[in-house]
């Protein structure tokens, strides 16, 4: 507050207005998640730029925008607000203490009897911290992952990241440390992400493995509705997706569902899926295939499924 005691006033008026806006709406939990979403951020750049305007004309307006925002989010709602000189101090306070906005956790509609929230995010498996994280949020969460064979892992992730940046050197460049001395890269992504047995020990210090189901990615393709099946048990919901809903396209090579509820059309997999995998020099995949071994039996064993993946032929 630089100038005067009056635009002083009016910007901690308008920090004090925002502040209450952000916080009064994650507070009460106010079901206009969808307007938050959109203006949590907005309103918080906003206040803070009120605060470092030293025009008095922007506060203003700022400060007119504010209040027509919240009247009209107010009254739509149906509900009133009084925001009391009193609480200036305690939203300041707020501010503050949490300079930033509520998580989205805070935000998001409360789930209901009878559903289930998901959320899907494959590197929460190999990410350090996710576990404790989520333990901490919810520790009766049930975990699903998918898992297969490291080496085809390893080439699809790196087809995936050779379709957005063409330029990369080949596989077999990336994947050893030597190549001479057969000495692995595990410190690149592709190769790391299929040490499963490493990142499982990280998940199993905080939940059991009971609330943990590792669902075959190559059984998904062979065996989509026995693969589903299992899912279904695990959430303990009905088994209400069966052989009835998959058939296999051959051109794709993966199964598609037949009708899904919302259309008539059936529903394949999307152009992402499924990528022509470059030719790997076989030497390289043998060594991949020898490097993962140990894992991969460690994972058998960890997990008390066999999956396999030591008696595949050849990549695709
Ligand atoms: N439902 C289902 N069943 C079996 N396999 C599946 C399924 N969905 C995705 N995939 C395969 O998973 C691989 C990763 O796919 P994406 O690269 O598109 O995944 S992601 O965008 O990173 O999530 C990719 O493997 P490749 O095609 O072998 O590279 C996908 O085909």
């Amino acid at each position: 507050c630089f100038s005067s005691s009056f635009n002083c006033d009016v910007r901690v008026s308008i920090l004090d207005l925002s502040s209450f806006l952000l916080w009064a709406f994650s507070a009460t939990n106010f079901p206009l998640h969808t307007a938050l979403n959109v203006s949590q951020r907005f309103w918080y750049v906003v206040s803070l730029f009120s605060l470092v305007s030293k025009n008095i004309f922007i506060s203003a307006f700022i400060s007119l925008c504010t209040q027509l925002f919240m009247s009209h989010i107010l009254c739509k709602e149906g509900k009133i607000f009084l925001v009391r000189k009193k609480l200036r101090y305690f939203w300041i306070g707020i501010t503050i203490l949490f300079p930033f906005p509520p998580s989205p956790r805070n935000v998001m509609p409360k789930t209901l009897d009878g559903q289930i929230t998901m959320e899907k995010t494959p590197s929460y498996f190999v990410t350090n911290e996710a576990p404790k994280r989520i333990h901490s949020m919810a520790k009766d969460i049930k975990l699903i992952v998918v898992v297969r064979n490291p080496v085809t892992r390893a080439i699809s992730d790196y087809t995936q990241t050779l379709s957005k940046k063409p330029e990369i050197p080949t596989f077999e460049v990336l994947a050893f440390k030597n190549r001479t001395l057969g000495l692995i890269d595990a410190s690149w992504s592709a190769i790391r992400i299929g040490i499963y047995a490493l990142h499982l020990e990280n998940w199993l210090q905080y939940f059991p493995l009971s609330q943990i189901l590792f669902v075959s990615g190559e059984r998904l393709i062979v065996d989509p509705a026995g693969e589903m099946a299992k899912v279904q048990d695990f959430l303990g919901l009905k088994r209400v997706v069966t052989e009835k809903h998959f058939y296999f396209n051959k051109t794709k090579g993966f199964p598609c569902l037949k009708k899904p509820e919302d259309s008539s059309a059936p529903r394949c997999l999307g152009k992402s899926k499924g990528r022509t995998h470059p030719r790997i020099d076989p030497d390289v995949i043998h060594r991949l295939r020898k490097f993962y071994k140990p894992f991969n039996m460690m994972f058998y064993q960890m997990t008390g499924q066999d999956f396999q993946w030591e008696q595949e032929e050849g990549d695709k």
